[in-house]
């Protein structure tokens, strides 16, 4: 695509600014390059200051309307499906799988959706997952070595991953099969976001290569059900996994079934680590933020210990951490973990006098709205009280897009939330830290620490 051939073919369009850049390769380059996952980085801010909040772009090889205008991403979402279908750049569909939740359409992807949706339903969370993400998070601090420097994303990534490959699979931590497919999955994300080279060594290659093994694993752990049921060894009820779930439950075909237990043990452990890592950068530089944090766990512990109540936390008890919701909102807020998605328009479509072509791709960037100044003060600072006042002008709750909106809006929301909280109520009462090694997260796109955030714990002792 270029500048002039596009003006001719759309000779009487109202297309948006923009510039296509070079043939075939387009301004991909610059879109996809690395920056502080807490700013828009070159690119955004370049072309929002030169054409607008909506511009037109060439990337990843197609013609696409790039919008960091928060009205604009809220209409595409709430039409989607109806003007507007997912997008993904091939490289990561043949990664996640072509029949995966977030390619599929209409009744197929609401019936996904409903399945992804019980499995991680709210009594479900207090039921089950609540107590084991307890468990998996307090296990994983035990192994923990005082003064001594650690990487706490790759902590972070045993905790979630313990818990959802438990639900899933039910794998436990520390079988070779968790510790096989926690490794596949990690090499399995290094591809998602890297360069789609096809070529021997490419972390691209590679990463196809975890997916053919993960499958296989998935592949048999799905015939060993089959054949245990038809033994009479039968799991299968409210207490099952949601392989066992779904193999009772469900009429997906082979492929639709590994590729949604492949996307939600994906979905389920890389961006609920990613989130308590980031947690703990910014409150590494919030002193007041952590201090607040921790008194209102200490005075959630107290007021167990009033009760009599010793044991393990409770949904009641999760519902109390109110400072501690607005640190998630704002971790990531500023975080932008899914900083944009990929839509394409499905019919011609006209919004605030621009046209936008049938085909044509679009990106809705929720961090655009996220680190808007004209819908946050000072958005660059951690500030998680600004949550408290979400009625008051400073904050506009529905730009916030951190899980998306509409009928695409993240099935994992309550789970990833809870995780997060129970994860932040345990560190800050066990433990202080401190930096091992400066590391910024960077956006590329996802946030990424380059060192995976290296921190030394000291153990706390409280007087609760
Ligand atoms: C902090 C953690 C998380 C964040 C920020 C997040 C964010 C998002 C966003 C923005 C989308 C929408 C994508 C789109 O509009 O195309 C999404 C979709 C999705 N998420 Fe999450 N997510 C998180 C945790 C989880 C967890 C824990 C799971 C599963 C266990 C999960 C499973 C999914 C699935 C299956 C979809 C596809 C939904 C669809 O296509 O309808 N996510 N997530």
């Amino acid at each position: 695509w270029s500048l002039k051939g596009t003006e001719k073919r759309y000779k009487g369009l109202n297309l948006p600014p923009g510039s296509m850049g070079w043939p075939l390769l387009g301004e991909t380059i610059a879109f996809r390059k690395g920056h502080p996952c807490t700013r828009l980085g070159e690119y955004m801010e370049k072309r929002i200051n030169k054409y607008g909040k909506i511009f037109k772009s060439n990337l990843h090889g197609a013609p696409t309307v790039v919008s960091a205008d928060a009205e604009l991403n809220r209409f595409i979402l709430h039409n989607d499906g109806r003007l507007f279908e997912p997008s993904w750049p091939t490289s990561l569909v043949n990664i996640l799988g072509k029949k995966s939740m977030i390619i599929a359409s209409g009744d197929t992807h609401h019936y996904l959706k409903s399945l992804a949706i019980n499995f991680m339903s709210v009594p479900r969370l207090c039921s089950h997952f609540l107590g084991d993400a307890e468990q998996s998070i307090l296990q994983t601090f035990s192994t923990w070595v005082e003064h001594t420097p650690f990487p706490l994303k790759e902590e972070a990534i045993k905790m979630s991953f313990n818990l959802i490959v438990k639900h899933i699979l039910s794998k436990k931590p520390g079988e070779p099969e968790t510790e096989q497919l926690r490794k596949l999955f990690m090499c399995f994300m290094r591809g998602a976001v890297a360069m789609p080279i096809n070529l021997p060594g490419t972390a691209y290659r590679k990463a196809l290569k975890s997916r053919a093994a993960i499958l296989t694993i998935i592949y048999r752990l799905m015939a060993e059900r089959i054949h245990q049921k038809k033994d009479g060894w039968d799991e299968i009820g409210e207490d099952s996994d949601l392989l066992g779930f779904i193999l009772e439950q469900s009429n997906l075909d082979a492929e639709q079934f590994a590729d949604l237990l492949l996307g939600l043990l994906f979905g389920g452990h890389e961006t609920s680590s990613t989130a308590m890592t980031l947690a703990i950068y910014f409150l590494g530089d919030s002193r007041r933020a952590l201090e607040e944090l921790r008194e209102e766990h200490i005075q959630i512990v107290k007021l167990k210990k009033e009760r009599g109540e010793t044991g393990a936390l409770t949904w009641q008890d999760y519902k109390k951490m109110e400072f501690t919701r607005c640190i998630v909102s704002e971790t990531l807020r500023l975080g932008n973990l899914i900083r944009f998605v990929h839509r394409k328009a499905r019919s011609n479509v006209q919004f605030q006098g621009y046209d936008i072509p049938r085909d044509w791709n679009i990106i809705p960037v929720f961090a655009a709205a996220h680190l808007d100044p004209s819908l946050h003060d000072e958005p660059r600072k951690f500030n998680p009280w600004r949550w408290q006042t979400l009625s008051a002008s400073t904050t506009r709750d529905d730009s916030y897009m951190a899980f998306s909106h509409g009928i695409r809006r993240c099935p994992g929301q309550e789970l990833a939330k809870m995780e997060i909280t129970i994860f932040l109520h345990h560190f800050v009462l066990n433990f202080d830290w401190e930096s091992a090694e400066l590391d910024h997260p960077l956006a590329s796109p996802f946030p990424e620490f380059p060192k995976g955030l290296p921190i030394k714990v000291h153990k706390l002792s409280l007087d609760m």
